[in-house]
């Protein structure tokens, strides 16, 4: 998961970087078009402003020049400050009159002015008229500003005054941006007169100002004097009038104290800025020296414009937004849906790894079950050829798969005598049922035999019978567990030799043989004597030694082929194979007398010597070959042995 998260992350990155790489030259040039127009469009407009302001401010200039050498006001002071007959008071009023019109008409066709002045030189307002045409009281100028720099200044001089706010023109309690330029008036004489005022309506000049800017630029014009003081009003610019801009555009303000024009960059913003000082204008204007308050001059003009980007670019064109947004989407959901498939398809191929390495560990285990079973597995085609044969069954018989697959016949490795039941089951399995069992003997490559047990079933398709498939059990053990139960079931224990029913498993052959080959057959019947006494005597032990010993020494005195069993207690038969009852009585004898030299060690504890001696009683009969059972030759033997123990037992009757 780790891994895919990676994965994923680098689908998301990659085509992010790819096509930002692709789109960035073009994006990078837009915006430097963008840029360059931006500029151009900035400095054209700051241009524009300054015209303005200049133009209006040279106007305004000379104007006041042009009033203030009015020769009725040079006239009208130097008749205002001597004695006057009626005649001339007549003719003052007169010609105030005059000014009066004169001053109304200018305050008319220049809408800038709020207000006309002429002052005496002792300060005194002669008249004044304000925009509204409202007279207003007659005051005394003498501790202004304008009035005492203006007193001071040669002819064609100005004083102007910084912006600042005073009672406007709708009334004297609603203040607005003023601009005071006053130029002092002089007489023919040189004689100074006074002083002439007009108060520029500064909001009116202002406007003139912002107007120069295009409003769809998204421009921001910038008027500051040289403390940073902000110059425009408070309702058409950026910023409160008299606000400062270091503290609103620190950068600005920063970037204009280092020249007088250029550029900046303003957080997001470009700033073009030039100053504008206007005790130099003069040399447009008609004055000779303008002068200004000190530290307020020169006047810094700017134009804040925001600058062209990325976001700009995106948030002027919503469609081409869509569209990179559409690209930047489909690219990082190919990167996305190529991991995940990509993802799913390494998952779904580990998973069939997986699948194929167990199914090939089951194959295998499947291979080396059947290969190394415990039992034996073949598969034979209809005629009975190995086609398949696990390794288990190849180790029993001893032989090799190149050997047996396709070359050998299975009923060929079968013995002759058990073939026929390994024939049989293999017709069924073909015909009848399709399973099929037997029990037979297998011919190993050593020449031994392997007792087996074959269960077989055939797998059939549409078409019937394909090939047989069976499961072969070794029997060896089962077949030695059964010699030995039969064994044990026809062996005495104490003597170890046959007991009478293996007699008459024995009895039955050999009777069969005898009669087949017409070879005569005898049977010997022997008790022991008085053998009762031995175990009183001795104890039972004794007995069984006896009984022992007897065994050895019969078995001693007999061939090969002759059968030796205890009947029961001390009474044994011996069955003679290919012997006459003259020769039955011979062996009889001898026997007889092997016994009666023969001692059992007993100890001498319980006897002188410590051995004992025995005798056994005979009777001996011939099976005749018309007999198809022993009984009557038992009898007959046993008759035999009746009289050899009346007659005074150790000896031989023959009956
Ligand atoms: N020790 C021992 N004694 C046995 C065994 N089977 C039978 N006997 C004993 O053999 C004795 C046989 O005695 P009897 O039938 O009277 O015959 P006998 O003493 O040999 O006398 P005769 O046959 O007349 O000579 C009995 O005492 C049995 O208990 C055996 O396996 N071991």
């Amino acid at each position: 998961m780790k891994h895919l998260g990676v994965r994923l992350v680098l689908a998301t990155l990659l085509p992010t970087v790819l096509i930002t790489i692709t789109l960035a030259p073009f994006v990078w040039s837009n915006i430097q078009n963008r840029l360059d127009h931006a500029r151009t469009s900035a400095q054209a407009q700051l241009e524009a402003e300054y015209d303005v302001l200049l133009q209006d401010m040279n106007e305004s200039i000379n104007h006041a020049l042009a009033v203030a050498e009015f020769p009725n006001i040079e006239h009208y002071l130097q008749s205002a400050q001597q004695t006057h007959s009626p005649y001339e008071e007549g003719q003052l009023k007169q010609n105030r009159e005059q000014l009066d019109d004169m001053f109304k008409t200018l305050l008319t066709h220049f809408g800038r002015y709020t207000r006309l002045a002429l002052i005496g030189k002792d300060g005194d307002e002669h008249f004044s008229t304000q925009h509204s045409g409202a007279r207003t009281t007659k005051r005394n100028h003498s501790e202004t500003r304008y009035f005492m720099e203006a007193m001071t200044l040669e002819p064609r001089s100005l004083y102007v005054s910084p912006p600042h706010l005073a009672p406007g023109i709708a009334g004297p309690e609603i203040t607005t941006g003023v601009m005071d330029i006053a130029t002092p008036v002089f007489g023919r004489d040189g004689q100074r007169l006074g002083v002439l005022l007009l108060t520029l309506d500064w909001g009116s000049l202002a406007d003139r100002f912002l107007r120069a800017i295009d409003a769809q630029s998204g421009a921001v014009a910038l008027l500051v004097d040289a403390n940073g003081s902000w110059l425009l009003p408070t309702e058409t610019s950026a910023m409160p009038f008299g606000g400062l801009l270091q503290t609103r555009w620190p950068d600005a303000w920063q970037a204009m104290q280092v020249a007088n024009r250029g550029s900046a960059s303003v957080g997001d913003n470009l700033l073009f800025f030039r100053t504008h000082d206007i005790r130099t204008h003069h040399f447009r204007s008609q004055a000779e020296q303008v002068f200004g308050l000190q530290n307020s001059q020169p006047w810094r003009l700017g134009l804040i414009t925001p600058r062209p980007g990325l976001a700009s670019l995106l948030a002027e064109s919503p469609w081409k937004s869509a569209l990179v947004i559409l690209v930047y989407g489909l690219a990082i959901a190919f990167g996305l849906g190529w991991v995940l498939t990509n993802h799913r398809q390494r998952t779904l191929k580990a998973e069939a790894q997986q699948l194929s390495a167990e199914a090939r560990d089951y194959a295998r285990e499947l291979a080396d079950l059947y290969e190394n079973a415990p039992c034996g597995y073949h598969s034979l085609n209809e005629d009975g050829v190995i086609m398949k044969m696990n390794r288990t069954e190849q180790q029993w018989l001893g032989r090799r798969a190149d050997e047996l697959i396709g070359k050998q016949k299975y009923r060929e490795l079968v013995t002759p005598e058990t073939r026929a039941a390994f024939d049989k089951a293999f017709q069924e399995v073909l015909r009848d049922g399709h399973e099929g069992s037997a029990e037979c003997e297998l011919i190993c490559q050593d020449g031994s035999t392997l007792p087996v047990a074959i269960e077989a079933t055939a797998r059939t398709n549409a078409d019937g019978f394909q090939y047989s498939r069976a499961m072969v059990f070794d029997l060896t053990e089962r077949k030695q567990l059964e010699d030995l139960l039969t064994r044990q079931a026809m062996t005495d224990p104490l003597t170890e030799l046959g007991n009478r029913r293996y007699l008459e498993t024995q009895a039955a052959m050999e009777m069969a043989k005898a009669r087949r080959n017409g070879m005569p057959l005898c049977l010997l019947a022997i008790d022991l004597d008085r053998f009762k006494n031995i175990n009183d005597l001795y104890g039972h032990d004794v007995g069984d030694m006896v009984l022992q010993a007897f065994a050895r020494t019969a078995k001693s005195q007999l061939r090969e082929g002759d059968v030796l069993c205890r009947m029961g207690g001390e009474e044994f038969s011996i069955l003679l194979p290919d012997t006459n009852p003259v020769r039955a009585e011979a062996i009889a004898e001898r026997l007889r007398l092997s016994i009666e030299a023969a001692t059992v060690t007993i100890g001498e504890d319980l006897i002188d010597g410590g051995n004992l001696t025995y005798t056994a009683s005979f009777g001996v009969t011939e099976v005749k070959p018309d007999e198809t059972s022993l009984k009557p030759a038992i009898k007959r033997a046993d008759q035999g042995l009746y009289e050899a123990k009346e007659t005074g037992r150790n000896c031989i009757v023959v009956a």
